[in-house]
């Protein structure tokens, strides 16, 4: 097959952009040439930063700020300077298709690729359909699924589930491997609490009201703490003053080590997350981000829960003393942690990545016939 190019669209976070990252490694291997468009904002840059094989460029446009926002004019001029660079990408790059994550900046390039009749992918990986899939799902040559539950008004053959595309690199590492790159002890049942790509202050305050807690397990017990970029010191500070063995991290490169040493994962509900913890096969008490568009997270977090792989707790009602009743239940009950990670690996779409490659590639054959 000649080389393709093709337009990735998937930045603004990092739920969107490592599933970009992942089909644009495969589609390198396959010959042809991807394009990854980011967002301008910190957590793109430093989710690429180590990618240094794979192409990328930014439009600098903002979410949409609803219609009577103060922010509508910036939202304005960013969107007509998005469009500028945009079409500037379209001349110079001269894409044969175009795969969007999903996020506001899918938006120009569905857009523009709409207006050149080429073949569109657009990739949805929550439960809910979000605004771009909502736009763009009827112009699409197909809608690609990352949950099988998301419901979207197309025909079966428009709409295929693939499951998420996950980093190649996040594969399993031998428990005492991962332990000696993070200075962790193998014996000691490991926490891992984070909240997503940009961490979550929700779960970051219920962690420290619950340190305290914990005292009298000290010695058996340890944490890993993707704490986002706010919280970091706070959460820093807290851990050590209590004196716990602990890898606080405002942001990691290191997911890999520590899913590998997780036995509970705490953590917000995205997409890519739940995916990353079923594909490691691991037991998990979901806080899902109370204030995400429709609520999507409650949703993804209830496909979890629905096969018993996931404990839900609504953020509002939690307390310390709930969330670590449910954490010790999981901890002290090998039983119960080996069911709920065998439910999740179940769920878990090995193939996602293989699978979106060759939905492209029958795409683009079409376009040339
Ligand atoms: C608040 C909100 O609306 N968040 C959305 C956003 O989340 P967000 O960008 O947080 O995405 P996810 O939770 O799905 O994925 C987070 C990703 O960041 C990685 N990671 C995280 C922390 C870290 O230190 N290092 C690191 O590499 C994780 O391994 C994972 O790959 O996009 C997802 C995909 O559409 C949605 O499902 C989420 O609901």
């Amino acid at each position: 097959m000649k080389p393709f190019h093709i337009l990735i669209p998937c930045g603004g976070t990092g739920g969107h952009l490592f599933p970009g990252i992942a089909v644009a490694e495969k589609l390198i291997e396959k010959g042809h040439h991807p394009l990854l468009i980011l967002s301008d904002k910190t957590v793109d840059r430093e989710a690429i930063k180590n990618k240094k094989n794979i192409a990328w460029d930014s439009l600098p446009v903002a979410g949409w700020p609803g219609l009577f926002s103060s922010k509508i004019i910036s939202f304005s001029i960013k969107l007509f300077d998005g469009y500028k660079k945009c079409r500037s990408i379209f001349l110079s790059f001269k894409p044969d298709l175009i795969l969007a994550f999903g996020g506001f900046i899918s938006a120009l390039p569905l857009f523009m690729g709409a207006k050149r009749k080429l073949p569109l992918l657009v990739h949805e990986a929550n439960a809910v359909p979000g605004l771009v899939t909502q736009l763009f799902f009827k112009r699409a040559d197909f809608v690609l699924l990352g949950m099988e539950e998301c419901e979207i008004p197309l025909t079966p053959d428009k709409k295929i589930f693939t499951g998420i595309p996950i980093r190649k690199e996040l594969c399993r590492l031998p428990r005492n491997e991962a332990c000696q790159r993070t200075g962790l002890e193998p014996s000691r049942k490991t926490l891992f609490i984070f909240g997503g790509s940009q961490g979550a202050s929700g779960i970051n305050r219920l962690m420290l009201q619950l340190l305290p807690l914990w005292i009298e397990q000290k010695e058996t017990i340890q944490f890993i703490h993707l704490t986002g970029p706010n919280d970091y010191e706070d959460c820093l500070k807290a851990y050590s003053s209590y004196g716990y063995r602990v890898v606080v991290e405002p942001f990691s490169h290191r997911m890999n080590l520590y899913y590998s040493l997780a036995d509970l994962v705490i953590s917000r509900a995205g997409a890519m997350t739940l995916t990353e913890i079923c594909a490691f096969g691991l037991p998990s008490i979901l806080i899902p981000y109370p204030y995400a568009a429709h609520d999507h997270q409650t949703k993804n977090a209830r496909v979890l829960a629905k096969e018993k792989a996931a404990f839900v707790f609504e953020e509002s009602k939690t307390t310390p003393q709930s969330l670590k009743e449910a954490i010790d239940l999981i901890l002290n009950s090998s039983q119960l942690a080996k069911e709920m990670g065998a439910a999740a690996h179940a769920l878990f779409k090995a193939d996602a990545t293989d699978k979106i490659v060759e939905i492209i590639e029958r795409c683009l054959l079409k376009k040339e016939n």
